[in-house]
């Protein structure tokens, strides 16, 4: 599904006006009727049968979002219901296509209730008690900071009633490129938003105030919004599906892809072991792992189907690792480097030499980024091959970009980006929406995954459930978009029996086939 920020969607609008020739005020009829659909389907719910008599309230701001605010109460008032309207501007601010919905109302003696300060909010307290319905056009794409004080008060308000809330195009408070929300925004059940999703819906705090995210189409033709060059998307199952390998029937483990696992230390042969089953429960046809000589018996018996190849050093992999790595890497359709490693300097030379000297497709995570931050250069080794997968999280990201870890998190999407470029490689940028970017410009948000999946060892299991496509012959971008949707869908199905938090990075391992397999059905 296509993303797009505010500046892009304003463009789509204008040139949509101004180039194709739909006037503004259809466009904003079309959103209206948008949401009066909307509001006819919330209503007609089995205790709801009909609309008229029906109560609106419905708050509206100064801009644009406002203007569709008008039209709505203008269309459900014309089907009968009780439409309030509380004004939280002037009508001499209003301009365009929204002045004209203002006047419209006005015409057909539409009641409207001036916002000046706190003496309505007894008024607005008594219309929600009654409503059926609350509908959100304060503000829309034109939103950025905080709400004003006076409407933050009106929003705390609307936030505690019990009548279902619809935001049209975004809930107010929340801004459309970041999903940030500064103070308090409105907390939509539902938001039927214009023509494409915004990045808001998705990323940041947007998926709290969002509530069911319905898209309508307000006849805005695709040539105009190919014309925009949209290069972000949700990942959706429709995208997923025909990324899953088909298993070729005369196949066998040698034709399953081979990957290598290269990782784990004294005390952290866990990391190696879940890998390695995120790799297996994936699909891989031979898994090996590269490890210290002092762990190879605990990984061995951790990973009975896997291969263990010791390298000469005990605690943690350092220099010596190298012949040990290149052996396996000459066979190797994937690799693997880092979990459990600890960032012991002397393995960083076989970090550089895996990317310097070998073209197997890599996938760098935890201590190898780590050890890497040092020298974030070494990441362009791969440039133009296509060939590497970094999986960090935000303090692992903000330590290669050399920022702060809330640097990171204010600006994943673009970050993620401009580093994917900078570095030839492929950026999975973990956390609630993982971010996956590609050199070629083009940005994927995952939608899967809860906060159960914040706990030791689910990143483990990712990076091996990654290597595990790549080995199966899923082009590097497929395979992390793959890996990170089915790893963040095994978690959203062990929430579903165990609930927000308590299941283990195995049960996530254990639970990718079964994911995948819904997936497989779907098709
Ligand atoms: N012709 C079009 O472009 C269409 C626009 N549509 C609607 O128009 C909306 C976008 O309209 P606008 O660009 O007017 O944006 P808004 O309706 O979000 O209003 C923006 C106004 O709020 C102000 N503002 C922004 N942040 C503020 C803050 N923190 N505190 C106080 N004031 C703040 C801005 O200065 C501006 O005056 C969309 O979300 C959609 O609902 C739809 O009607 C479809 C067609
Ligand atoms: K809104």
């Amino acid at each position: 599904m296509r993303l797009v920020t505010a500046g892009q969607m304003r463009n789509i609008d204008a040139n949509t006006i101004n180039k194709f020739g739909i006037p503004g005020i259809v466009l904003m009829e079309n959103a209206a009727l948008a949401v009066v659909r909307q509001v006819r389907k919330i209503l007609h719910g089995e205790r709801q049968p009909k609309i008229p008599g029906k109560k609106a309230v419905i708050l509206i701001g100064k801009g644009n979002n406002g203007g569709d605010g008008f039209a709505v109460a203008r269309h459900l008032s014309v089907s009968g219901m009780e439409v309030t309207v509380f004004f939280f501007a002037g009508g001499g601010e209003l301009g365009g296509d929204a002045r004209l919905n203002y006047e419209l109302y006005l015409k057909m003696g539409g009641k409207i209730v001036q916002v000046e300060d706190e003496m309505q909010i007894r008024l607005f307290r008594l219309a929600l008690i009654q409503a059926d319905i609350v509908i959100d056009a304060l503000y829309g794409t034109g939103f950025k900071g905080s709400l004003p004080d006076l409407t933050q008060k009106y929003v705390a308000e609307m936030n505690k009633c019990s009548a279902p809330v619809l935001a049209v195009d975004i809930a107010s408070g929340l801004e459309a490129d970041s999903g940030k929300v500064s103070s308090t925004a409105v907390k939509a059940d539902y938001t039927v938003t214009f023509g494409l999703a915004k990045l808001g819906h998705f990323l940041g705090e947007g998926p709290v105030y969002t509530g069911e995210l319905l898209i309508d189409q307000i006849s805005i033709p695709e040539n105009i919004i190919y014309e925009e060059k949209i290069t972000t998307y949700l990942l959706t199952a429709e995208i997923i599906q025909p990324l899953i390998p088909v298993r070729n029937r005369q196949g066998h483990k040698g034709t399953h892809g081979t990957g290598v696992f290269i990782g784990g230390s004294v005390g952290m042969s866990g990391a190696v072991v879940l890998g390695g089953r995120g790799a297996l429960r994936s699909g891989i046809g031979l898994l090996q792992m590269v490890v210290p000589e002092g762990i190879v018996e605990t990984v061995d018996r951790g990973v009975i189907e896997g291969t263990v190849w010791p390298a000469p050093d005990y605690e943690m992999l350092g220099q010596g690792a190298w012949n040990a790595v290149l052996e396996r890497l000459t066979e190797a359709d994937a690799c693997a480097v880092g979990p459990g490693l600890k960032p012991n300097s002397g393995f960083l030379p076989v970090i550089k030499s895996i990317l310097a000297d070998t073209s197997v497709p890599v996938i760098l995570d935890a201590d190898a980024l780590n050890l890497v931050a040092g020298q974030p250069e070494l990441l362009s080794l791969r440039k133009g091959q296509g060939s590497l997968v970094v999986t960090p999280h935000p303090g692992e990201m903000a330590r290669l970009c050399q920022c702060t870890v809330l640097e990171v998190q204010e600006s994943r999407v673009e970050l993620a980006l401009a580093k994917a470029i900078e570095w030839g490689a492929i950026v999975v940028l973990k956390g609630a929406v993982t971010v996956i970017a590609s050199p070629d410009g083009r940005v994927f948000l995952n939608p899967t995954g809860n906060p159960g999946l914040g706990t030791g060892g689910t990143g483990d299991v990712l990076t091996g459930c990654i290597m595990a496509y790549a080995a199966q012959g899923v082009p590097l971008l497929g395979a992390a978009c793959l890996g990170t949707f089915l790893h963040g869908r095994a978690a959203d199905e062990l929430s579903g029996i165990y609930g927000s938090a308590g299941f283990t990075a195995a049960e996530v391992a254990d639970m990718l086939p079964k994911v995948r397999k819904t997936l497989e059905v779907e098709e």
